[in-house]
């Protein structure tokens, strides 16, 4: 099985955790794409989305699917995302598509994570994946030296063929920083989040997943965390 098939079984696995009648929060990026083409075909069961991103709205509502401001809601069954890494007690690294700030603050409203992956990002460690950390552009070389601090090599993430600044929905910055073994996810979570001029660190580990549908070979296998 090729990994867009793998991604496409645990997007369609995913729609059994979506609750009739209810808001459903979407995650960003292929994965997540798939799962909205999947959500499409059942939309006229949910009460509508909230988007984690500019291109899942865009994708959403592409569908015909309602798509509400996050201040308008005040309950929300469950958030689907995907993860760049998962390790086996549901903590993730998040924000390869640059989307971990608004995901972080739609999944903080979910009664319930799931996280659907394919089985390549199922790690023992979090770190391979290079950390994204979205900043105040003002703070971006103060903050990359106290990310260097804590032992990884922060990178400015570039728009793709340019040399500028890749700028998020939220008109913050991305620093990815390569090269960090993280062993104590919270605790790491937590000092970056205490770095002024850091929006949000892509690690998702104080509050992780709570379910993970993993695409295998073998079939679409479930975590529970
Ligand atoms: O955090 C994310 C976007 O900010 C994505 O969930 C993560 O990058 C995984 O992407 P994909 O489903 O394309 O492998």
């Amino acid at each position: 099985m090729t990994q867009d098939e793998l991604k496409q079984a645990v997007a369609r696995a995913a729609i059994d955790y979506v609750v009739d009648g209810e808001i459903i929060g979407v995650g960003t990026g292929s994965t997540a794409n798939f799962f909205i083409d999947e959500l499409a075909k059942i939309k006229d069961r949910i009460k509508g989305t909230v988007a984690s991103s500019e291109a899942t709205a865009a994708r959403l509502r592409g569908h015909g699917i309602p798509v509400f401001d996050l201040n308008e809601v005040t309950s929300m069954a469950v958030y689907i995302d995907g993860a760049d890494e998962i390790t086996s007690t549901g903590a993730m690294i998040k924000g390869g598509g640059a989307a971990l700030t608004r995901e972080k603050i739609v999944a903080s409203v979910a009664k319930k994570f799931v996280c659907i992956a394919d089985g390549s990002k199922l790690v023992e460690t979090l770190g391979k994946f290079p950390l994204p950390v979205e900043v105040i552009p003002m703070a971006r070389a103060s903050v990359m030296r106290q990310l260097a601090a804590l032992g990884g090599e922060p990178r400015l993430r570039l728009k793709a063929g340019t040399q500028d600044a890749y700028i998020t929905d939220n008109g913050g910055e991305i620093i990815d920083v390569v090269g960090l073994s993280i062993t104590d996810p919270i605790g790491l979570e937590e000092k970056i989040n205490q770095i002024v001029g850091v929006i949000a660190v892509g690690l998702f580990a104080k509050a992780g997943a709570n379910v993970c549908l993993l695409g295998t070979p073998e079939g679409v296998k479930t975590l529970t965390f």
